[in-house]
């Protein structure tokens, strides 16, 4: 039984705002991509998905990792181009990978995991391959969920949205040729949307609810299969799958769910840097 790892770093990191690609941003010392690698499981191969603009930089990182002595010296290490949505990077890092595993044996293991959640410790990984072992066909880190989740009428205007709707309109007609920035649009409507009252629809039984994380596991052959009668959507960010536990749900496969860890949070706006640079710092 082989184990491989698919780790998505081609990301832009547009709501942490660094200006370069997430994965590059230190912490406490450190990329993000450095992180994360350094607490992959013992693995027979890996397939990271890196900004086009940025392959060598990447490639470089993850040799620094395999010179620290952290992977096996059989096991292969591949950085190649990711694509517009996390989906398309995963297809692209899933055709090297199906490349340099042929032939694709039956009892192939594979995790996808986010660059992003780089102190996930290795023991989710070992959780969701031990699963997989166990002859899960898809499975999943999840936690519990601390918040109460409602269901609101939808017109809720929070950072992201609101600098949306600051260049496009909140109709989405406004060409972007308008906007100078997200606050000096002269068709903004952001200080209305802001107030656009909105109202609660239904509230969801948190019991039952579990916030996702990654490595999401798969066989390798059904991962492979999954990506190529779902590409269609990989293009269009709208469209695109959010996880790849989504596209085996869509296929009627059964996801499994193993306990997450707290810190496999994802870095996802500065206030995650924070806190990440916090729990590293001695
Ligand atoms: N086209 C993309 C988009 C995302 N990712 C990866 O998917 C993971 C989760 O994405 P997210 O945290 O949303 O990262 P970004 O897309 O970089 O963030 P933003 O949406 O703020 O730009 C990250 O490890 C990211 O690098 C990727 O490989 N390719
Ligand atoms: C895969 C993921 O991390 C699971 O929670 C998440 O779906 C990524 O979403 P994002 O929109 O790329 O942040």
């Amino acid at each position: 039984m082989r184990k491989f790892a698919i780790v998505t770093a081609a990301g832009s990191g547009t709501r942490l705002g660094f200006g370069v690609p997430k994965a590059l941003v230190e912490v406490n010392g450190q990329t993000i991509l450095a992180l994360a690698l350094e607490r992959l499981p013992q693995l027979d191969g890996l397939v990271i998905s890196a900004p086009a603009s940025h392959l060598e930089v990447f490639r470089e990182i993850a040799s620094q990792i395999r010179n620290l002595g952290h992977y096996s010296p059989e096991m292969f290490v591949e950085v190649v181009s990711g694509g517009d949505s996390r989906q398309g990077s995963v297809a692209c890092a899933l055709a090297a990978l199906g490349e340099r595993a042929a032939p694709v044996q039956d009892d192939d293991l594979v995790v996808v995991h986010d660059a992003a959640r780089c102190l996930t410790p290795t023991a989710v990984f070992d959780r969701v391959f031990n699963a997989l072992e166990s002859g899960a066909e898809a499975v999943i880190p999840a936690q519990p969920v601390a918040d109460t989740i409602k269901i609101a009428t939808g017109d809720y205007v929070t950072q992201e949205n609101l600098a949306i709707t600051a260049k496009y309109g909140s109709d989405g007609q406004n060409p972007p040729s308008c906007v100078k920035d997200g606050s000096s649009n002269p068709n903004l409507s952001t200080s209305e949307s802001a107030k656009k009252p909105e109202f609660v629809e239904s509230t969801l039984d948190r019991a039952r609810l579990r916030a996702v994380q990654t490595p999401q596991g798969f066989r390798l052959k059904s991962l492979l299969e999954l990506h190529t009668n779902f590409a269609a959507r990989a293009a269009d960010e709208s469209r695109a799958f959010g996880d790849d536990a989504g596209m085996a749900e869509e296929a009627g496969i059964t996801v499994g769910i193993v306990p997450g860890d707290d810190l496999a949070f994802k870095i996802t706006r500065p206030l995650d840097l924070q806190f990440a640079t916090c729990l590293l710092t001695p």
